[in-house]
C-alpha cells in the first residue's frame, strides 16, 4: 500500500476554538493539517495569515503544517510563512510572476513546496520546474469555500498528472507526491486514490461531523482497499 496521507482542512473548523480543533483532530489521526490562507484578491473569500498559523503550531505536535496559500502576489506570504512554522509550501501558479523563483524561496527555507493546480489550469505549468516540485495540488473543486461538490472531471486530471510524475520518477529516481484538495469524503477517497493521489484534505468531511476520528479511519478503511 502507497505511504496515504489525510491533511484536515481547518477552513471547517470552528475558528473561535482553533487550538483545541487541531489538537483534536491530530489526536483523530491526522497526518498534516491543511491551513487555506485566502486573501480576497486571488480568491473571494479571506481566512487567515502567518501569525495564526504560528500560534497553531504548538499544538499540530508532529503533524506537518501543510499551508496552501490562495493570495496574490506569494512571495512576502512565502517569507512569512516559512518562519512561522509551515512545513509545506504550496501556491498557485497564476499568482506568481516568478514561479521558479517563488519555488525557489519555499525550497531555500527548508520547507516543502508545490503548486496548486485550479480544476482549470493545465498540468503543462508542472514541466519545467518538476526539479522543484516537492508536491502537486489537485483542487477538486474551485478555491475559495469549503463544503462544495467534487469536480468528476478532476479523476482524470489525477490520473494525467499522476502519469507525468511517474514518468519523472522514472527518470529521475524522486517521487513528487500528489495531493488532492476539495470535496473529498468517505465515498469517494478510495477512487481519487485509485486515480493517484496520496495526500487527500478533507475539510467539511471531518469537522462536519462529531467524532473525527470515526471518518479518519473510515477514510483509511476505503485506502486499504487500493
Ligand atoms: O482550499 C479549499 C477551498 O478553497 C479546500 O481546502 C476546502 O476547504 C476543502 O473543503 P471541503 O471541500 O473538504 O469541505
Amino acid at each position: 500500500m502507497r505511504d496515504f496521507r489525510i491533511s484536515p482542512s481547518l477552513l471547517a473548523a470552528d475558528f473561535a476554538r482553533l487550538g483545541e480543533e487541531v489538537s483534536a483532530v491530530v489526536a483523530a489521526g491526522a497526518d498534516w493539517i491543511h491551513f487555506d490562507v485566502m486573501d480576497n484578491h486571488y480568491v473571494p473569500n479571506l481566512t487567515f495569515g502567518a501569525m495564526v498559523c504560528q500560534a497553531l503550531k504548538p499544538y499540530a505536535g508532529n503533524a506537518l503544517m501543510d499551508v496552501h496559500l490562495m493570495v496574490e502576489p506569494v512571495d512576502d506570504l512565502i517569507q512569512q510563512f516559512s518562519t512561522a512554522g509551515a512545513d509545506v509550501i504550496t501556491f498557485h501558479p497564476e499568482a506568481s510572476r516568478h514561479i521558479d523563483r517563488s519555488l525557489s524561496l519555499i525550497q531555500a527555507a527548508g520547507k516543502q513546496a508545490g503548486l496548486v493546480l485550479n480544476p482549470a489550469t493545465p498540468a503543462y505549468v508542472l514541466e519545467n520546474v518538476m526539479d522543484k516540485l516537492d508536491l502537486v495540488l489537485l483542487m477538486s473543486v474551485n478555491p475559495g469555500f469549503g463544503g462544495q461538490s467534487f469536480i468528476p472531471n478532476t479523476l482524470n486530471k489525477i490520473k494525467q498528472v499522476r502519469a507525468m510524475l511517474d514518468e519523472y520518477e522514472h527518470q529521475s529516481g524522486r517521487r513528487i507526491l500528489l495531493e488532492v484538495d476539495g470535496g473529498v469524503k468517505v465515498d469517494n477517497i478510495g477512487e481519487i486514490a485509485a486515480a493517484g493521489a496520496d495526500i487527500f484534505v478533507a475539510g467539511s468531511a471531518i469537522f462536519g461531523q462529531p467524532d473525527y476520528a470515526k471518518v479518519i479511519a473510515q477514510m483509511r478503511q476505503e485506502l486499504t482497499k487500493i
